[in-house]
């Protein structure tokens, strides 16, 4: 579509060319030519209105349904919040010239300049702008979750009138992100039933909680797809605004009291669209308080917002109820054309035409002239940041060493649930998860009996002759490496391929990490504990080891052991790398090291002093001379012909060979815990 208002910031001229759209222009664009709607009374609500009934007699929403008037009475009642800022400003600075340049320049990108506005219980309200404006800049800044590093910020922020303390801040507030992270192998129910299950209070019967996502699931017309799997571009699951709902559906169950949604009707078919904006009026009608960027909205969408706020290259070019846009902007000379969508208007007047220069030029010109003009306007716009609207609410604010935190953390905890129901339902997640990759869970298992077989034949009966005792070692040695390789394969990409969800979840306090990262080790274990037993058990007898009970469990129990801890020493890489590529980088690395200096290949005599210390964090190193000692262990060392003299191996014995392993999978667990507990973006903590 054209730039209607390319001809500058000249009033005829830009009269002329809305003329050319429509002829019939309201010149005073005064509050005539803006028609009044009123959805939650328009035939778009009858189509809801069971939704709207279940919703008024459930116990989604606490407090009474509410009708404008009753507003202020409900919030009274409940957690509410009331967000005032001021003059927020936030810029990247970006290093410029090559990787090998000395001295490298740092240009700063102002991204927002100078944000004024609030947001009130009981509304709506939207940021409006085109492509690049700043919509999620500021949508992130407001729900506190701007990175440190590259950004700076400053302005001032208050919630109830005072300072917030940004993670309780986090944990009581929706935060709906522009692209649905999700998991594929979860249906639409677990997805939303997870984050009610972790985050609404742990007093709260699980009926009710329940309860609450059936309506989430109704309120969101997510009804028909409640047990279809979310799906990816390999594996065909929900639609995309389907996915998109979801998103929304994990957020809404809490009934937050603030809810900060980026573009949450992109991708929506118009309905929809329609729909999802209705929820969210629905819900501010009730007391909460809705902060919604949007895209072009269509004109039904638009009269749902009750406030409005314009920004274009990172200025703010109108803050003030929706209803009023029209007239300001007619004011300034730039009227909105009868029968004209209000937002498609703002958005044309607004947006940057880069098309040419000349374009460029005119509408950098008017943007710059609406951004001034609205700092003139701008103290009418804001109030002031202690605004006692601040004061609605049941909300205790408390002087802590920092400042006013958000609530009184007085038993606030952390966290909704204790640690041992987060544990809980992230293992029956996780092991649900494992269960469904159905394709990966079958290679495993034919992989494993292919390889145990082939193995077993190639080495068939060599333990059991004796001209063939010098081969052994090698054939033990292959086995735990094959072992060490098939369970380091199955978890390098298990924390880089969760980051961007378990990112999103940390972020609104569903659990500790502590939780997370245990309920991983348990779920994939009988996986591993079930590969590897079929393992040991075809390659022991085919290739005839010792034919004592005694020996076939040891050997059994070592397998698995040098497996677990194969595993532990990936899952450093795995934790460690905020992507597969570089985790996959990463752990093969580890393992051929811990192989190298195994005790096969290098005896300890040929490494270089100032490396031996490294067979002694080799896992292989514990796990092959356990092995070799289950073999060999019953020949004396006094006789050269030993494979454990010939092989140096050392004299802890099985038992001390166990030990140091198991300490060996402890520590490097404990290592790939630290890692994913730092190995996330931090967040700015001021304003
Ligand atoms: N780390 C960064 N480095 C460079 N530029 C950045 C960075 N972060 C944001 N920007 C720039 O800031 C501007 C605003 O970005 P933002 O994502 O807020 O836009 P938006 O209005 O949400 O756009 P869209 O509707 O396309 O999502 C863009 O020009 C973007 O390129």
């Amino acid at each position: 579509m054209g730039d209607v208002y390319e001809n500058g910031t000249g009033d005829e001229e830009a009269g002329a060319t809305a003329a050319h759209r429509n002829e019939e222009i309201n010149a005073t664009g005064n509050r005539d030519s803006y028609v009044p709607f009123d959805p939650l009374k328009s035939h778009v609500d009858d189509e809801f209105a069971e939704f709207s009934t279940d919703a008024g007699q459930g116990s989604f929403f606490e407090g009474q349904r509410m009708e404008s008037k009753s507003v202020e009475v409900s919030l009274i009642q409940q957690h509410t919040f009331s967000m005032n800022w001021h003059d927020l400003c936030l810029s990247v600075r970006l290093k410029t010239g090559g990787p090998f340049k000395r001295s490298k320049e740092t240009v700063v990108k102002p991204i927002l300049k100078g944000i004024t506005g609030y947001a009130r219980p009981g509304q709506v309200l939207a940021i409006m702008g085109g492509s690049g404006a700043g919509k999620t800049a500021l949508l992130s800044m407001l729900g506190g979750r701007i990175p440190v590093g590259e950004y700076e910020i400053s302005g001032e922020l208050r919630i109830n009138g005072h300072e917030r303390d940004v993670n309780m801040f986090r944990r009581y507030t929706g935060f709906v992100e522009q692209d649905a992270r999700v998991f594929a192998d979860l249906t639409v129910r677990e997805q939303i039933e997870f984050s009610a299950q972790c985050r609404l209070p742990a007093s709260m019967p699980i009926e009710k909680k329940m309860r609450r996502v059936e309506q989430v699931i109704t309120e969101l017309g997510l009804a028909n797809a409640t047990n279809t799997l979310i799906g990816n571009a390999v594996q065909r699951g929900v639609s995309g605004g389907e996915r998109k709902r979801v998103n929304i559906g994990i957020e809404l169950v809490t009934n937050p009291p603030l809810l900060l949604l980026d573009e949450p009707t992109t991708g929506l078919d118009s309905f929809q669209a329609q729909a999802v904006m209705l929820t969210m009026l629905r819900l501010a009608r009730r007391g909460r308080t809705i902060i919604a960027t949007i895209h072009q909205p269509r004109s039904q969408i638009f009269q749902m917002f009750d406030y409005l706020l314009l920004l274009s290259e990172g200025h703010q070019i109108y803050f003030g109820p929706a209803k009023d846009m029209v007239p300001y902007f007619a004011a300034l000379k730039y009227p909105c054309p009868a029968y004209f969508n209000p937002a498609d208007f703002a958005l044309d007047l607004i947006s940057l035409n880069a098309r040419s220069k000349t374009l460029e030029k005119q509408t950098r010109a008017r943007i710059s002239y609406l951004a001034n003009r609205f700092l003139e306007h701008k103290s009418e716009a804001s109030l002031p940041l202690d605004d006692p609207l601040g004061a609605i609410g049941d909300l205790h604010t408390k002087v802590t060493r920092k400042g006013v935190s958000l609530f009184s953390s007085q038993g606030e905890p952390n966290y909704a649930e204790p640690w041992p129901v987060q544990f809980g339902l992230l293992v029956k997640r996780s092991f649900k998860l494992m269960v469904r990759e159905k394709g990966t869970n079958f290679a495993r298992f034919f992989q494993t009996i292919i390889f145990s077989v082939v193995l077993g034949l190639i080495w068939l009966n060599t333990g059991r002759n004796s001209s063939d005792l010098n081969a052994v070692p090698g054939v033990l040695f292959f086995l735990l490496i094959n072992q060490a390789f098939g369970a380091s394969f199955g978890v390098v990409f298990l924390f880089p391929l969760e980051r961007g969800i378990v990112l999103r979840e940390r972020l609104s306090r569903f659990y500790r990490v502590s939780a997370y990262f245990l309920a991983k080790s348990v779920a994939e274990l009988p996986r591993l504990v079930v590969l590897a037993i079929l393992f040991a058990c075809i390659t022991y007898w085919m290739v005839g080891l010792q034919p004592h009970p005694s020996s076939f469990f040891i050997f059994v129990v070592l397998v698995l052991l040098t497996a677990h801890t194969a595993e532990s020493l990936t899952l450093m890489a795995s934790a460690s790398a905020s992507s597969p590529q570089t985790a996959a980088a990463i752990a093969p690395v580890l393992i051929v090291l811990s192989l190298l200096f195994g005790g096969f290949f290098i005896g300890p005599d040929v490494i270089p002093v100032w490396l031996r210390w490294l067979r002694f964090v080799s896992f292989i190193y514990y796990g092959f001379a356990a092995v070799m000692d289950n073999e060999f262990g019953y020949i004396p060392r006094s006789n050269t012909n030993n494979p454990l003299v010939t092989y140096n191996i050392n004299s802890f014995g099985i038992g001390g060979n166990i030990g140091f392993l198991i300490m060996l999978d402890v520590a490097y667990r404990a290592i790939a815990f630290v890692f994913l507990l730092y190995n996330k973006p931090r967040l700015q903590k001021s304003i």
